[in-house]
């Protein structure tokens, strides 16, 4: 991060800086990133601690830049991917201009919430924005106490309640967020939403479309990767041929990979049907895919397959 950029009060000051979004699993961290940008680009999901990865999502107004790192959930680490994510998690925070705590506004603040506000002292650095999420789920009353009871925790720099579902005050923790980054030129190209690489997004959406409707012990087994790229031909000239893309999804036990397939290969072809039409939307043009799925044993616990699956 750029160490030039100054604090300033000038208000009419161009400002650009990073946020990142904590928050126990489930709180709606990745809907506000996308309802923020404006495309889809984090893994949203019901099921719990389904983003492992940073993605960034970059919101461009004319007053500023406000680059959002989407992190995976401070918990407590049971595994050695558990153990990365973490280790991501601190590397990330120590390094963003603001943190945005969410809290969702029809639950109870819990001890989980407290882990993680409890935390948020060990990053100094950033400015810190409690936002209270899903405010369209709760009633006035609920969202009074729940601002009461986040109150109590520290002394914020701001407090916003917000729906990403109903857009209910997106553009005022938009405003609050970019008025606590420093001053500083545009960091990124205007035309840029995400710095992941393409591959990694498709291979996310992968991801996503095999979650969907398996069991709760799944989302934590599988990882998708793209292996292969073709271009065909084009019928005709000056248009875009095919693109063949030869992706692969691991699970870590046999029993899994039957989970994923389903019978008669029924359920694969489904997620590869509901994956190829994300990723013809991603790319602007016409897909073939082509998936396998694999066993990589224990992949969660084994440094080799982390590393090949790019943790
Ligand atoms: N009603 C309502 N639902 C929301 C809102 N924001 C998110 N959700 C839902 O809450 C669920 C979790 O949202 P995510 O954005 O995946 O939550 P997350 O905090 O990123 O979750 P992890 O990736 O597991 O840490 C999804 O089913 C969302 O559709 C909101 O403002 N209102």
């Amino acid at each position: 991060m750029n160490e030039e950029r100054s604090e300033s009060t000038d208000a009419t000051a161009f400002r650009a800086g990073f946020v990142s979004f904590v928050g126990r699993p489930n709180v709606g961290k990745s809907t506000l990133t996308n309802a923020l940008v404006g495309e889809k680009i984090a893994i949203t999901s019901p099921k719990p601690q389904t983003t492992r990865r940073a993605i960034r999502g970059i919101l461009h107004r004319p007053d500023g830049q406000l680059i959002i790192v989407d992190t995976p959930g401070i918990h407590r680490p049971r595994t050695l991917l558990g153990e990365r994510l973490n280790a991501l998690v601190e590397a990330t925070l120590g390094d963003v201009d603001v943190i945005g705590f969410c809290v969702p506004a029809n639950e109870k603040l819990g001890p989980g919430d407290r882990f993680i506000n409890d935390r948020l002292d060990d990053f100094p650095r950033a400015k810190k924005v409690a936002i209270l999420t899903k405010v369209d789920e709760a009633s006035r009353p609920e969202i009074i106490d729940q601002l009461t009871r986040l109150g109590t925790l520290r002394e914020w720099d701001a407090v916003v309640p917000i729906s990403s579902v109903t857009g209910e005050q997106l553009d005022i923790v938009a405003d609050v967020l970019l008025d606590l980054m420093p001053e500083s030129p545009p960091l990124y190209e205007a035309e840029q939403t995400t710095d992941e690489g393409e591959d990694d997004r498709i291979a996310e959406l992968i991801r996503e479309a095999a979650l969907e409707g398996v069991r709760d012990e799944l989302p934590h087994s599988l990882a998708a990767t793209v292996d292969d790229r073709e271009e065909r031909d084009p019928k005709r000239e000056g248009e875009l041929g095919l693109l063949e893309i030869y992706a692969s999804l691991y699970v870590e036990r046999d029993s899994q990979k039957g989970i994923v397939i389903g019978k008669g290969g029924s359920r694969l072809r489904d997620v590869g049907e509901r994956a190829r039409r994300e990723i013809e939307e991603l790319l602007g043009r016409r897909v073939y895919l082509s998936l396998r799925v694999k066993v990589l044993k224990e992949w969660q616990r084994d440094p080799k397959a982390l590393g090949r699956l790019g943790f």
